[in-house]
């Protein structure tokens, strides 16, 4: 496999009683690219991204990070391996501040005494660090810190989010419809941000139903049909017509990238 794969997958299958939601699919990211997934309702866009990020165990096939075969036990543990989802609704918790949502799971701790055996919280830190990611993100517009993140918009709150995902190291970021419930200026921002995360070299899978959001943003385009990848398409290569009509299965794709 090229070094030029940050994520992969292949021959991915999930069985739910009778239903296969995964009838080996392949995957494969490559780093520093933007692939968008887009397939028809119940085609298993959920469930391959699922796989991907730990939230389900795949019956069969095998999944490769950084060239290494990694099993999943938990979205924690691929999240610890460097893959952060953002889904639309748990991004976040709303009543908590954005420095506290920021750092969720990964608070940084007091020196001394008071932090090691009182687990006393660094908030200042925490909220230096928070500003300084945002800041890097063009996030700004958010006047305090401190604001409990049910007071934002949509916009910012999926700001926060992805801003949370890129502050940390993460090797690869899984975006699931990001602007589905945003009007159009914030959805404008989060393709902006988007766009941002991908200049700092951090590859984002992004599923979407929107087609002219993925056209905007992807390099590629993964299209998902009956639980597998029908093929990887150029969105300057492709209309967007085309792409609806390989996802329903009333056009058959003739040649794909090579995936
Ligand atoms: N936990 C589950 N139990 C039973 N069936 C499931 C489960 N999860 C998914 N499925 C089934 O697997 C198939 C693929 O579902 P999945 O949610 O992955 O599709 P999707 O492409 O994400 O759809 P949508 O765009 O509508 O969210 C569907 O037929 C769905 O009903």
């Amino acid at each position: 496999m090229s070094d030029n794969v940050i994520l992969s997958a292949r021959n991915l299958v999930k069985r739910y009683g009778r239903v296969i939601a995964m009838d080996n699919t392949n995957f494969e990211l490559r780093r520093g690219e933007v692939l968008a997934v887009i397939g028809d309702n119940g085609a298993g866009k959920s469930t391959l991204i699922k796989a991907l990020s730990g939230a389900v165990t795949p019956d069969e096939g095998e999944i490769v990070l950084d060239g290494k075969p990694v099993h999943f036990s938990s979205p924690q543990d691929a999240r610890d391996h460097g893959i952060e989802t953002v889904y639309q609704n748990l991004a976040l918790s709303p009543a908590l501040s954005i420095a506290d949502n920021m750092f969720m799971g990964r608070e940084i701790r007091k020196g001394g005494v008071m932090g090691t055996l009182f687990r006393a919280l660094d908030k200042k830190k925490m909220e230096q660090v928070a500003r300084e990611k945002l800041n890097d993100l063009g996030l700004m517009t958010i006047q305090n810190i401190n604001q409990a993140v049910e007071t934002l918009s949509g916009g910012q709150r999926q700001g926060v989010a992805v801003a949370r995902a890129a502050a940390f190291g993460s090797k690869v970021i899984i975006l699931d419809e990001p602007t589905a419930a945003l009007g159009v200026k914030e959805s404008r921002k989060v393709l902006e941000l988007i766009q941002d995360v991908r200049a700092r070299g951090v590859p984002i899978v992004l599923i979407s139903h929107n087609m002219p959001h993925v056209f905007e943003v992807a390099d590629r385009i993964h299209v998902h049909r009956l639980g597998k990848r029908l093929c990887v398409i150029d969105p300057k290569q492709h209309s967007m017509s085309d792409a609806v009509a390989y996802m329903t299965g009333a056009k058959v794709p003739e040649e794909t990238m090579a995936a």
